[in-house]
């Protein structure tokens, strides 16, 4: 395994090994290449705690994660109350905000962020930054309805100050990317000015008519986990503290 895979097994272990409790019944499962190491862990709880439980998950991915291991499916119509979700993150800041929405899922991933009592992240070392927009370039993904786009790209360029916000565009089909949802994505990429309070911005968008969810997480979560290069886990607390924890507690 390289060390990006490495260090995002690493994050996912340490974060299921202290947050997923046997007591917790409704578990949210997030989107991207590192909750695959979430579900991996959670299976190896065992069938006798697995069995009680019912995992949510925050799209077509996560869904299939869920159906492969045989865990219990649901969803969040049937259950709002949460009782940890973990999800993966493309950028936290030092205050525990991020960007979400790299792989188009944000809309349901801030609902079972949001219904649940404990929120946390799972990512490698690359997302570890001070600033959003630091390393990840592409902008704060926007997902909008499909007739609205050209109105919120307008209203991005010209009076929120993202001249380079575009539609995002699929790759092995011709035309945008389609949300599980039936959206649209935008990615748009803002100034540093905007990231040191990305709140502000993230309300400023959100009351644009067209838009259905930001991709900015801003005071949601409990704690993010970064898998490091060296073997060790870096955990970021809400109320500031930064723990590492050493390799030989990371044992698979
Ligand atoms: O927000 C997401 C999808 O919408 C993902 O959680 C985010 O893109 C992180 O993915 P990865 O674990 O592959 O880096």
């Amino acid at each position: 395994m390289d060390l990006i895979e490495e260090s995002k097994r690493l994050a996912a272990y340490t974060a299921v090994d202290q947050h997923v409790k046997p007591e917790h019944k409704i578990i949210g499962v997030g989107s991207g290449s590192t909750v695959p190491y979430v579900v991996d862990r959670i299976f190896q709880q065992g069938k006798e705690v697995n069995k009680g439980r019912v995992f949510i998950p925050t799209g077509f991915q996560s869904r299939q994660l869920i159906v492969s291991a045989g865990l219990s499916l649901g969803d969040v119509d049937e259950y709002p109350a949460i009782d940890i979700t973990i999800d993966g993150a493309d950028e936290v800041d030092h205050q525990l905000n991020c960007v979400k929405g790299g792989g188009a899922c944000h809309l349901r991933e801030k609902v079972l962020a949001e219904a649940a009592h404990t929120f946390v992240l799972v990512a490698d070392y690359r997302k570890n930054v001070q600033y959003l927009g630091t390393n990840f370039l592409s902008g704060v993904p926007i997902e909008v309805v499909p007739f609205a786009y050209a109105k919120v790209l307008n209203n991005l360029h010209h009076s929120l100050g993202s001249p380079k916000a575009t539609l995002r565009m699929a790759v092995k089909k011709a035309g945008p990317v389609v949300t599980d949802n039936g959206n649209f994505v935008i990615d748009a990429p803002f100034e540093r000015e905007h990231m040191i309070d990305p709140q502000i911005i993230m309300s400023k968008i959100k009351m644009l008519t067209g838009v259905v969810e930001v991709g900015l997480f801003c005071g949601m979560a409990k704690a993010a986990y970064f898998g490091n290069e060296d073997g060790t886990v870096t955990i970021r607390w809400d109320d500031g503290r930064i723990e590492q924890v050493a390799a030989t507690q990371n044992e698979a």
